[in-house]
């Protein structure tokens, strides 16, 4: 027997194994890098997150990605080099957090590695007649398996459009196995770039849970303090969208598309919701004078209005539901102020870390889980299919020689 697969069935039976969840979304902040100690499998699967850390991107990076990302035009000379450019940085990341956390490549049993979305097309979206779904995720898993010196599972999304699904959201399988509770029906709600639900009946009936996209959590916002208050990033604390005045013609015109019409499960990206997307509701609504701060404010209110509308479309005829979020959408006071306010039969929001795990970790915990999954997991069975949630294992295994 191979070495490595001898290593990995004895990972696969072990009590506990530490994995690796390494998660870069839509917003291109930066590499959450999340350390689990993982025992059990299944609905028994059990999670300490030991570690967190978000390394940042510097603008670089960003901007070589930026280049490419969500672009349905783009050099693929520049696409193909930046395939492994980033399996190397991401694992050179990981050495960096080892060193940090005074662990070595031996320690770790495996990486989980998301690597970074760059175009997310489900035929919702392309209505492409001879393709479905599609999904492109680089950051090549084996040059992090190289620099790193640890076997690596990644490129999970592939698994999940081959069996049918949309290859997302990928949440649900995480959140079912790990937060569903007997004691109360939830909705976990994850604001990053994009937002994405999972609602989590108290009866754990497989047949009812379901994970969707919801519509822009930070995208447009984001893209919009970049273009016109650079160098911020993102309206940290919604100063910016504090000072503005939310304008309905141009909300209006913002909730004005085919995707919020169609039935749950779904997705989208940034392919969709970006600034051609607000310049075509100014557009319409001929609110091209309005000042940026009003803009923001009606970013703002757009986001938290699609949030809301999941949250009571999924809660209605409920009771004793409960809203943990998580994403860096938590930390923006406006979009949680708009967001309670729209869903009157909601007493509070929490966030995920009421259930043991840091609500900016969430996302790459979850591929600790799928990892953990794919080594020593059985197979689960979602009912009747027509949820998005085939029944599969993901990802795919790189050894590091
Ligand atoms: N203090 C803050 N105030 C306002 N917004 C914030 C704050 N901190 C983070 N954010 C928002 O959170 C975003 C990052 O969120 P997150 O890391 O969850 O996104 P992501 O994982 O890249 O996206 P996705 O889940 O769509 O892939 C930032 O770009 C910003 O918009
Ligand atoms: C194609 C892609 O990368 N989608 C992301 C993105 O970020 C949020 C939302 O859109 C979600 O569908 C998904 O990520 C999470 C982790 C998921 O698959 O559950």
């Amino acid at each position: 027997m191979h070495q490595h697969i001898l290593a990995l069935y004895n990972s696969a039976k072990k009590q506990q194994k530490l994995i690796i969840g390494l998660m870069s979304g839509t917003s291109l902040d930066g590499l959450d890098v999340a350390l689990c100690k993982m025992s059990g499998n299944g609905m028994n699967t059990q999670i300490e997150l030991l570690a967190f850390e978000t390394v940042d991107y510097d603008d670089d990076y960003k901007q070589k990605i930026k280049t490419v990302f969500a672009k349905r035009d783009c050099d693929l000379e520049l696409v193909t080099l930046l395939n492994p450019w980033i399996g190397v940085l991401h694992g050179k990341i990981v050495n960096q957090c080892l060193a940090k956390w005074q662990l070595g490549a031996k320690d770790i049993d495996v990486i989980a590695s998301h690597g970074q979305t760059i175009y997310h097309c489900p035929k919702s979206q392309h209505q492409h007649a001879d393709f479905k779904h599609g999904t492109l995720q680089i950051g090549d898993s084996d040059h992090l398996a190289v620099t790193t010196g640890i076997t690596t599972i990644g490129d999970f999304r592939q698994k999940h459009i081959a069996a049918g699904g949309e290859g997302a959201p990928l949440a649900v399988y995480g959140d079912y196995l790990f937060f569903t509770s007997p004691a109360e029906n939830r909705i976990l709600l994850n604001m990053g770039g994009i937002a994405n639900l999972t609602y989590l009946p108290k009866s754990a009936d497989p047949e009812a849970v379901f994970s969707s996209d919801i519509g822009p959590g930070n995208t447009i916002m984001d893209a919009y303090i970049q273009r016109f208050f650079a160098p911020l990033h993102y309206d940290r604390d919604s100063l910016v969208a504090n000072q503005g005045s939310i304008n309905q013609r141009l909300l209006d015109a913002l909730c004005e598309n085919t995707f919020f019409a169609l039935g749950f499960p779904k997705t989208t990206g940034p392919e969709v919701f970006n600034l051609q997307y607000l310049a075509t509701a100014q557009a319409a609504s001929e609110t091209t004078h309005l000042s940026h701060f009003d803009v923001m404010a009606t970013l703002n209110r757009f986001s938290a209005q699609v949030i809301a509308n999941a949250i009571n479309q999924c809660s209605v005829n409920l009771i004793n539901v409960q809203v943990y979020a998580s994403g860096g959408g938590i930390h923006n006071p406006l979009l949680m102020k708009h967001i309670l306010a729209l869903c009157p039969q909601l007493d509070e929001i929490k966030n995920t870390q009421a259930l043991g795990i840091n609500p900016d970790a969430k996302e790459a915990v979850l591929f600790a889980i799928l990892a953990n999954e794919c080594l020593a997991g059985e197979k689960q069975r979602f009912g009747n299919q027509t949820q998005g949630i085939p029944n599969i294992t993901m990802g795919k295994i790189s050894f590091a020689d």
